[in-house]
């Protein structure tokens, strides 16, 4: 990995103190937007919004105008050179893909954004870490689980993990034990009914709750 200039730093420790990162993944806007919300609520100080919400880049501007800039905004399922600049356009603090995307490393770097690549294998982390990411995202984490990640840590002991993919508030403390720095949660973050019914105390509530068993 390369040395990480004052503004990576920086979002590097954001990123690293927030434990956990929500992966907000929704097929319209508003629902995002809600989600957004809630986990702001809640306390979390860093977001991924997946490219696959439409209106993304209008959406991480809307959070940045309201929020400024203490909230760490990253785009995730970035997947190639078009998709990384109009993130980086859009203020990006990081950006997040679930394969070996190497070609958006330096483009994150030169925007101060960090990059947060998927691997799977040891060959994959190699390719990563050569490739110059700030952290190494194991996609998909629970395809090998938290003994996949202890395996590859044992070889990579200075590397930074987010394991994503099947992490739940019930699973993630074995990753972290596994050497996980951080986690990313999708579909399992918010209580489904609850979020259904757009009970907001319930979900913060809750998220809340994540946090504090991240951070025990
Ligand atoms: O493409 C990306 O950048 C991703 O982050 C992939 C998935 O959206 C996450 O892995 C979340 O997965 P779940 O927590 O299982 O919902």
């Amino acid at each position: 990995m390369t040395a990480t200039a004052a503004p990576l730093a920086s979002k590097l420790s954001t990123l690293l103190a927030s434990r956990v990162v929500p992966v907000l993944r929704y097929t319209d806007a508003a629902t995002a937007a809600y989600a957004a919300e809630v986990a702001v609520a809640a306390g979390c100080t860093t977001l991924e919004l997946t490219w696959t919400i439409p209106g993304v880049t209008d959406l991480l501007r809307a959070l940045r105008d309201k929020h400024g800039s203490a909230l760490l905004l990253g785009v995730g399922t970035v997947l190639d050179e078009h998709h990384a600049r109009e993130a980086l356009v859009a203020g990006a603090d990081f950006l997040v893909s679930p394969a070996l995307a190497t070609d958006i490393v330096d483009l994150a770097h030169a925007a101060d954004a960090l990059c947060l690549l998927g691997a799977f294998t040891p060959t994959e982390v190699l390719a990563a870490r050569r490739a110059g990411v700030d952290v190494v995202k194991i996609f998909p984490a629970d395809t090998g689980g938290p003994k996949h990640l202890a395996a590859l840590k044992s070889v990579y002991p200075d590397t930074i993990f987010c394991p994503t993919g099947g992490v739940s508030q019930d699973n993630m403390g074995s990753y972290f034990a596994a050497g996980a720095a951080i986690v990313g949660i999708g579909s399992n973050l918010y209580d489904k009914a609850a979020f259904a019914a757009r009970d907001t105390a319930a979900l913060v509530a809750q998220i809340v709750r994540t946090r504090e068993a991240a951070h025990g």
